[in-house]
């Protein structure tokens, strides 16, 4: 398989990176789809007869799967016997998210110019997030950027899930680029963790979902407003 190198000008530091492929988290990376997130736990909770939860509770429970931000919400709202509950949950949840995935969720500036640079420069390019695949595909296609992707895996695609390395060695094997040369995008530790321990440069989203603590604390080769800003020299 023939590589593409692609020497990336990192903004602020004046450094670049030689990569070959790119990994971009979908979730408070390309779509901010709080909102969506919101949508179906509400529903979820109706059905279940409980209390309902804010948008800015739920944004500090993102970013490690759809198992964990139930749990995190069904003992937010103080439900009894959450463990026994959880099994119906999944279910009204799943429901209610794959009807309205995509309807309340926006993707954010730049996205699809960052994501067109990086395709026009030849790299191939994978979407690794921790949303269910089933969930993951129709918000891509919904949103128009299902195009861009040579390959795309969800929470359920592998053994574990981001912060372990495991899910970002396995994408790197199936884009054909070896980890120090192939870059996580992402907004959250979630991202950073998981590409510092596979061996792969990240740079992290500002605007993102970082478990309600500040992205610029998190170490990343670059901390970006907008995707665009990933240039290529
Ligand atoms: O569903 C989640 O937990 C969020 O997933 P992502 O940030 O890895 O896209
Ligand atoms: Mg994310």
């Amino acid at each position: 398989m023939e590589l593409i190198v692609m020497q990336l000008n990192l903004p602020a530091s004046g450094q670049s990176l030689d990569i070959d492929a790119v990994m971009v988290d979908l979730d408070g990376t390309m779509v901010n789809t709080l909102g969506d997130f919101a949508e179906a736990l509400n529903r979820m909770l109706a059905d279940l007869q409980l209390p309902s939860i804010a948008p800015q509770a739920i944004e500090h429970m993102v970013g490690k799967g759809s198992e964990n931000l139930i749990r995190s919400v069904l003992k937010h709202v103080g439900a009894e016997q959450a463990e026994a509950l959880y099994p119906q949950a999944w279910l009204r949840y799943e429901h209610h998210y794959l009807t309205i995935n995509g309807q309340f969720a926006d993707v954010y500036p730049g996205v699809l110019q960052g994501l067109q640079r990086l395709k026009d420069a030849g790299l191939r390019l994978a979407c690794l997030t921790n949303k269910p695949l089933s969930f993951a595909r129709p918000l891509l296609a919904a949103k128009g950027l299902d195009g861009f992707f040579d390959c795309v895996f969800g929470g359920d695609s592998f053994e574990r899930k981001k912060p372990d390395p495991m899910p970002l060695i396995e994408t790197c094997k199936a884009l054909g680029s070896p980890p120090a040369r192939t870059l996580m995008v992402g907004d959250s530790s979630n991202d950073a963790q998981a590409a510092h321990a596979a061996g792969c440069p990240v740079v992290l989203m500002t605007y993102g979902y970082n478990h309600g603590q500040p992205i610029e604390a998190v170490a990343a080769r670059a901390h970006l407003d907008s995707l665009d800003q990933l240039q290529h020299g």
